[in-house]
């Protein structure tokens, strides 16, 4: 397809054979988290062993944290983990890779259809297949441009910040590494809260709405924020432009924050905590959605809507309902090409 993006030269160099004419396109790569290959204590421990390892998710002085990891915390978490990933697997696999894996099929079909010479992949920042592993495919495929869209809405250096040490790294091992460019969030952006503000509402025609609409959040610790990462902001931006596309008051919206790890402070309110709470205050049904999650995942289908749910009814309460996350909607997808669209500006041909 003649394009801006028609590669044909260099087709010899003195000495060598010639190089394949081939048309390179723009990639566009999406980063999830990563999940353990199986629901087990031995396929969780060294998916854990990388993920908290990383100084961008827990950057307590290396030699300490790496003998607390090993010592205590790689003994104990394990197998732990895998009891609860093991309530959420499906026969294809985590639901984090599956669904990752069809939301980047869609996005793929969704280029195709607009005509746009754009070839998708998914990596995992922790286990396979890796940033690296992705990068140095697509640049041998020919791809000279590369766009990197995290999978995660708000930006935290925990999250978004450990996808670009990943690109980057992997940058350094190019020769000729492709041209980057990086979304640092989309916590804002207006397709992608009108894409939560549909799902919400396609939720409450079929089942009908609870008496609170709970927004529950991935934590991180609370010094991260004091040190400059605006993710905290960012979820609060997002929570109250979804309450006023709703059209709900401030009373019937509430915010939390989830997955604990660890003694230190974190975002407050906890989400375990605020179902207690509602339900202590007399609440005998709540809704509640995850949009710091781009895909459901054990944080949404275990914690939330399996273990909040428990402490929800044991605090009194009767029903919490988990309203699913975007995963490969036609809503996410078609906010997540426009959001592509506008960063591939002068990469794709007019
Ligand atoms: C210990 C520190 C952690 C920080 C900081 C953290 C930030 C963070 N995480 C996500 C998204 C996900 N986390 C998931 C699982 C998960 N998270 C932590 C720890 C921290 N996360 C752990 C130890 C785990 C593994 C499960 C467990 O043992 O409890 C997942 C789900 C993965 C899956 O396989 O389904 C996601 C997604 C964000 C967005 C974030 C910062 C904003
Ligand atoms: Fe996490
Ligand atoms: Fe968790």
């Amino acid at each position: 397809m003649p394009s801006a993006n028609h590669y044909t030269g260099p087709t010899e160099v003195s000495g060598h054979p010639p190089v394949k004419s081939q048309t390179a396109t723009v990639g566009v790569l999406l980063v999830n988290l990563g999940t353990p290959e199986a629901p087990t204590a031995k396929a969780v421990r060294p998916y854990l062993a990388q993920f908290l390892a990383d100084p961008r998710v827990i950057d307590y002085p290396r030699w300490l944290w790496w003998l607390i990891l090993h010592g205590v915390i790689l003994r104990v978490r394990p197998s732990r983990s895998a009891h609860a990933y093991a309530r959420i697997w499906t026969s294809q696999g985590s639901p984090l890779r599956v669904g990752s894996q069809s939301l980047a099929r869609h996005l793929q079909a969704e280029f195709d259809r607009l005509g746009a010479p754009v070839r998708v992949e998914l990596a995992m920042r922790y286990g396979e297949p890796s940033v690296a592993r992705q990068v140095a495919r697509m640049q041998q495929d020919g791809i000279r441009q590369l766009l990197v869209l995290p999978l995660y809405p708000q930006y935290s250096a925990t999250s978004t910040g450990s996808v670009i040490d990943a690109v980057a790294d992997a940058m350094k091992t190019l020769r000729w590494p492709p041209e980057l460019r990086v979304v640092n969030d989309y916590h804002n952006d207006r397709a992608h809260i009108d894409a939560l503000a549909n799902s919400i509402r396609a939720w409450w025609a079929q089942n009908g709405r609870g008496e609170k609409l709970l927004l529950s959040f991935h934590g991180i610790p609370e010094r991260y924020v004091r040190l400059g990462d605006p993710y905290h902001a960012q979820c609060l931006a997002t929570a109250e432009r979804l309450r006023e596309q709703l059209g709900l008051s401030a009373d019937e919206l509430v915010v939390s924050f989830q997955s604990r790890v660890g003694r230190e402070q974190w975002l407050q309110p906890y989400t375990d905590a605020t179902v207690r709470q509602l339900a202590a205050d007399g609440i005998k049904r709540i809704d509640v959605a995850c949009p710091g999650f781009a895909v459901d995942c054990l944080e949404t289908l275990e914690e939330i809507a399996m273990q909040n749910s428990d402490f929800f009814r044991e605090a009194g309460g009767q029903e919490l309902r988990y309203i699913p996350a975007l995963n490969d909607s036609r809503d996410q997808v078609t906010s997540l090409a426009a959001l592509t669209m506008r960063h591939l500006q002068g990469w794709l041909a007019p």
